[in-house]
């Protein structure tokens, strides 16, 4: 580091009396400040919104939001990808706001993937509408009345029954979510009809979120919404925004199914960033499965940094992953500050969904203000809401995405006067994490991954066609278009469709809405309840039951703990009661795989790399307990029946004479592979933006199918999510990084840091960490030549 930055002058202070031999610094890389690029407001606008915006702080928008208000304007789709605080929101409120002023009967639709986004959207249109301008003193407050007609309004599962018939009369503007539009608008669309024949905007804010399974769900959402407004004589143009999302046209092309043009260019000033990457060292005398070393976890090293930050006045969000994480920090910090700085202790807090609405109100004007200096919290702080003046941002273990990595790490320098900041990643014990933090070109230079969907999946494509069926008839380009030809004629030969003159109609008595829950997963959901309330915690998705809410399985739900008592598979009930114990569970699972058929493949000699659809056999048969440390509590036995998931898989396989030439000897080849496998399954979000609990996978010294060593990493959803998809196509990639990660790990003979896996059917035995780099080196050096 030359030159001291705000951020690095920060760290400094904090780090002050450690041994640099120890140093948890991994790296720190300064993201230089930017000034301004302005815009003309666009002639188009009319000049009472301009004095609306101008009255709003707003003097001259800058260059991408016109750009992109331009190309909606134009009834382009369009995808605008610029950074956090970069004023997407105007982009948008732009052409819908003119539109809306200028047709009397327009109408705009708004996505938020969250509530509370929705929400405060809705405020900062309001915000808009009610600014006073140059309007004569003495005007009334709220929105003025020449724009009362246009009556934004919230319409989701807290809107109650009569303002929802209100606003379907004589809102103009609905804000939603895709779950409230699948189940609440598109189901009942003909009471809708005025609305969609008018409708000349779909925005949908945050699209990063639309990905795996809920960005399947999502993409049949939005093409069944394309084709009622069409059919009602309306032809919405889709506006789309996210700070993080990679390759935006082809995103929201994938989403919509239609063409689109992007945005990416950022024209918002920002301040000087510094960008630290932390490894927390060993804890000495712990240890965890098979003795295996284990770190200072990620969250009391971020409660430490917290409270070092508080000490300095450095106002600081705190990000951790679990809201209990996010409890258990906020004391730690606070016990903490209790020892050096007891009159900072009531300036740290924690803010999570879970609390009232009034308390996070209360909270955010608390942190806005500056009353509170450090705030631990959840993701619940990572999406939309404008606070301002923060100077620091920890990411307590890496979020899983870089997209949510920056969506994080943009919530400091939001002040527009100096704006710099700094933003420290601590990582978890963990594969994806270690390599983070060893190799940070992986996370800062690159950019952000795929937002994977894959609405053509068969589990997820056929309800929707049901939905479609039954809220138009289906016509045969449409099915052509949706790539469904072959579900169409399987629910046809199943009697849940039926072709007439006009097209395929649902078939009576079946009424799908209901049956689709798009976050839920795919096939039929278990519900958990709370016995002592008999409160309905979620639900899960029933393939995955076994191994998340097997009986003795730690539930959280928001933020409070359970414990599964039962789980009836056959009535779809998991039955919990509250507990607070000081362990969590991961279920141990054994697999079996079929290959049912090859889809792709890449030979190299005589290694192969195949995508193949596979049947996978799974029995959960125990589970261990782990306390928060991290130290294995015990391990439980259970005897849980046997469930088959027919899946995709990335599979490669290598002979017995590769492996003795890369100087794996035959012994050693169950551990080596074993070894590999963990690794890539733990290294497979850094490509396919999924969650470590979204794949499974398998490895074997000889497969009954290919008669070779075989390893395979297969999506853990009927019918597949993609995920395996994107393994296979960015396979050197993906390996590459593996095997550095596996590589620059520095316990001897590996940890939950790199080749073990928490949820692992064989206890994490055997496990060759050194076998497993000589597999993956062998791999990697012979796909990168063909790549
Ligand atoms: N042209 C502009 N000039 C000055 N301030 C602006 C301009 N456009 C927007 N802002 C302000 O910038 C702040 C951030 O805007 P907004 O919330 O729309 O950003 P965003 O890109 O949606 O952020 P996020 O990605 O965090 O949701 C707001 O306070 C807004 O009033």
């Amino acid at each position: 580091m030359h030159t001291p930055t705000f951020g690095s002058e920060l760290l400094r202070r904090s780090m002050a009396g450690t041994d640099p031999a120890r140093t948890p610094l991994t790296h720190m890389s300064v993201i230089a400040s930017r000034a301004a690029s302005f815009a003309d407001w666009p002639d188009w606008v009319p000049t009472e919104l301009v004095d609306s915006f101008r009255a709003d702080g707003i003097d001259r928008p800058w260059a991408h939001q016109v750009q992109a208000a331009e190309h909606a304007f134009d009834g382009k789709h369009v995808a605008l990808c610029t950074g956090t605080a970069s004023g997407k929101s105007l982009a948008y409120q732009l052409p819908i706001l003119t539109t809306l002023l200028k047709d009397p009967n327009a109408t705009a639709l708004y996505l938020s993937p969250t509530k509370a986004l929705g929400a405060d959207q809705i405020r900062s249109v309001a915000s808009v509408l009610s600014a006073t301008g140059d309007l004569p003193p003495g005007a009334a407050p709220g929105v003025q009345r020449r724009f009362t007609h246009l009556q934004p309004c919230a319409y989701d599962g807290d809107t109650d029954v009569e303002l929802r018939q209100w606003a379907r009369a004589h809102s103009r503007w609905i804000f939603t979510n895709p779950d409230m539009l699948h189940i609440g608008i598109l189901s009942g669309h003909a009471r809708w009809r005025h609305f969609f024949r008018h409708l000349r905007y779909v925005v949908v804010d945050e699209a990063h979120h639309y990905r795996g399974v809920f960005g399947s769900h999502t993409a049949l959402v939005l093409r069944r919404l394309l084709r009622i407004a069409r059919s009602a004589g309306g032809d919405p143009v889709v506006i789309a925004t996210s700070a993080t999302m990679a390759g935006p046209a082809e995103a929201l092309t994938r989403l919509i199914g239609e063409p689109a043009v992007a945005v990416t260019e950022d024209g918002s000033p920002r301040g000087e960033r510094t960008v630290a990457l932390w490894e927390p060292d060993f804890l000495p005398a712990v240890t965890g499965e098979n003795g295996a070393p284990i770190r200072r976890s990620a969250g009391a090293e971020s409660a430490r940094l917290l409270a070092d930050f508080v000490i300095e006045g450095a106002r600081t969000l705190c990000f951790q992953r679990s809201r209990r994480g996010v409890e258990l920090t906020a004391l730690q910090a606070r016990n903490l500050l209790a020892q050096i700085a007891p009159e900072l202790v009531e300036r740290v807090a924690a803010y999570r969904a879970g609390y009232l609405a009034v308390d996070r109100r209360r909270l955010e004007r608390a942190i806005s203000d500056g009353d509170l200096i450090g705030v631990a919290t959840t993701n619940a702080l990572e999406l939309g809401v404008d606070i301002s003046g923060l100077d620091a941002v920890i990411v307590g273990g890496y979020p899983g995405t870089v997209a949510s990595f920056w969506q994080q790490a943009g919530r400091a320098g939001r002040q527009r006067t100096s704006g710099d900041s700094l933003v420290v990643l601590v990582a978890r014990d963990d594969p994806l994490d270690t390599y983070l933090v060893h190799h940070p070109d992986a996370l800062l230079g690159r950019p952000v991954e795929a937002t994977v969907t894959d609405p053509a999946n068969p589990y997820i494509l056929k309800p929707h066609l049901l939905c479609a069926a039954a809220e138009l008839p289906l016509r045969e380009a449409e099915i052509a278009a949706w790539d469904a030809t072959d579900a169409v004629a399987e629910l046809t030969a199943e009697g849940k469709l039926k072709q007439r003159k006009a097209g395929w109609y649902v078939a009576a008595g079946i009424e799908p809405h209901a049956d689709i829950d798009i976050r839920g997963g795919i096939g039929g959901q278990v519900l958990i309840v709370d016995t002592t309330t008999s409160q309905l915690l979620g639900t899960v998705d029933s393939g995955r039951a076994m191994s998340t809410v097997h009986p003795g399985a730690l539930h959280i739900h928001q933020g409070e703990s359970f414990v599964i008592d039962e789980l009836d598979l056959d009535d779809g009930l998991a039955l919990a009661h509250p507990e607070e114990p000081d362990w969590t569970t991961s279920a141990r699972e054994l697999t079996d795989i079929t290959i049912t058929d090859e889809v792709a493949r890449r030979d190299c000699g005589d290694l192969t790399v195949s995508l193949v659809d596979v049947d996978v056999t799974h029995q959960v048969v125990g589970y261990l307990r782990t306390l928060l440390s991290g130290e294995v509590l015990d391990a439980v036995e259970l005897d849980m029946p046997a469930q088959t998931l027919s899946t995709r898989a990335v599979m490669y396989t290598l002979t017995p004479e590769s492996l003795a030439e890369a100087g794996v000897t035959i012994g050693d080849f169950p551990g080596a592979l074993h070894a590999a496998e963990h690794a890539a399954i733990g290294l497979l979000p850094l490509v396919a933006s999924c969650d470590r609990w979204d794949i499974g996978g398998l490895s074997t010294n000889q497969h009954p199918d290919t008669g070779l060593p075989t390893v395979f990493v297969y999506d853990g959803y009927m019918g597949g999510a993609g995920f395996a998809d994107r393994g296979f196509a960015t396979f050197d990639t993906w390996i590459a990084a593996t095997r550095d990660a596996v590589a620059s790990c520095r316990c001897e003979s590996g940890c939950p840091s790199c080749v073990q896996s928490p949820k692992c059917g064989n206890g994490n035995d055997p496990l060759d960490k050194d076998g497993a780099i000589k597999v993956l080196t062998l791999l990697g050096r012979r796909y990168s030549k063909d790549d």
